[in-house]
């Protein structure tokens, strides 16, 4: 019933307050944002103290843990739906700390946790679902280009000084159902938590950094997609559930750091995307009739939500449907197909 509730909202909206660092402290630095209760906050503005709302509100003191638990929801990704979680906020607010975790991994984001929970969750649901499939693809939005980040900068590079060679282009399409997916992006499969931690960790190794600036900034979008595939052993339909976990690259940098050229170039494409995901989340919330998705790439990926507004769907094929498809896959690649198939 909770999970049938959470689902009937479109959208929700979680605020995290981090703690003060040694810098902030150290130079006598007050918050200027409270936490007034668990739902909303209060901000000091130029306008005066001003109140915000939000679904939860987590204070400075809040766990990786406690923050995880309330806001994932993999349990509806296993039984067929899609849902994205990600994290928006300026730069420095904490947005990786909470998506992917500390460094040394000692505090574990929304992400590894995620990896985790998908594969106990499976296991805890093994007598009532045959789990085919879990696979993954993660890419990076930079300067408006989506990048696969399972392919190197270096073999991209490469791939483009050969005149025979194609790159693949990643583009953002939707399926006649509106179900959005990367066309051209790399799928890869993994069978454990740890294999799948090992796909992100080589994805992160091809993203891009800026390196004169502080190097622990993201400059880009990472978006990280984890298809979960499972058979209903009761009533033999497919379903297919789709987790999105989006670490947004950070605001505001341009005017603050005075940043020339390409710095300046990423810049004000992290904010274009950013603040075209602005008016799509704000018409959203609106209800107004038109929501517009196809003024960036970002909010191309987030066509799905509009969906989820008026009901969220699982994706679930019948059995039917389930084994028609396996036929014609098995006549497709030339294996005969015998009684017990139709
Ligand atoms: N809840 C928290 N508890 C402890 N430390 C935190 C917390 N949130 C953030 N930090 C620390 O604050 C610093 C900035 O956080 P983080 O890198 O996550 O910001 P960001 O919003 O992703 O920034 P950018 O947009 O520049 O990438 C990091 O050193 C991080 O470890």
């Amino acid at each position: 019933n909770t999970k049938k509730k959470i689902l009937q909202h479109k959208i929700r909206v979680f605020c995290r307050l981090r703690p003060m660092n040694r810098n902030e402290a150290g130079q006598g630095g007050t918050a200027f944002v409270e936490k007034i209760d668990d739902y909303s906050v209060s901000v000091e503005t130029p306008r005066g103290l001003r109140e915000f709302q939000f679904d939860k509100v987590f204070g400075a003191e809040a766990s990786q843990d406690e923050v995880f638990q309330d806001t994932s929801l993999i349990q509806s990704v296993i039984d067929g739906y899609n849902v994205c979680i990600f994290a928006y906020g300026q730069t420095g607010s904490g947005k990786t700390f909470t998506m992917v975790g500390d460094k040394d991994q000692r505090n574990p984001g929304i992400m590894p946790r995620s990896f985790n929970a998908i594969f106990d969750i499976t296991r805890e649901n093994s007598s009532k679902f045959e789990f085919k499939q879990v696979s993954a693809y993660m890419l990076e939005l930079y300067n408006d280009r989506l990048q696969d980040l399972f392919i190197s900068q270096a073999a991209e590079a490469q791939a483009q000084t050969q005149p025979s060679s194609q790159t693949r282009r990643v583009e953002i399409k939707r399926t006649r159902k509106g179900v959005v997916f990367a066309q051209g992006a790399e799928t890869k499969e993994a069978s454990s938590a740890q294999e799948l931690y090992a796909l992100f960790q080589q994805a992160c190794a091809n993203r891009h950094i800026a390196a004169t600036m502080n190097v622990e900034s993201s400059r880009s979008h990472l978006i990280v997609v984890i298809m979960v595939e499972s058979r209903n052993l009761t009533n033999g339909s497919i379903s297919t559930g789709k987790l999105s976990l989006v670490d947004l690259a950070g605001s505001e940098r341009a005017a603050k750091t005075g940043a020339k050229d390409h710095q300046l170039k990423e810049a004000n494409s992290i904010n274009k995307s950013l603040s075209a995901l602005g008016d799509v989340i704000s018409a959203l919330s609106a209800d107004l009739p038109h929501v517009p998705y196809r003024n960036s790439k970002l909010t191309q990926y987030a066509t799905r939500v509009k969906a989820i507004t008026n009901n969220a769907q699982r994706n679930v094929e019948s059995k039917e449907i389930a084994q028609l498809k396996e036929v014609i896959m098995k006549l497709k690649s030339g294996l005969t197909v015998d009684d017990g198939d139709v």
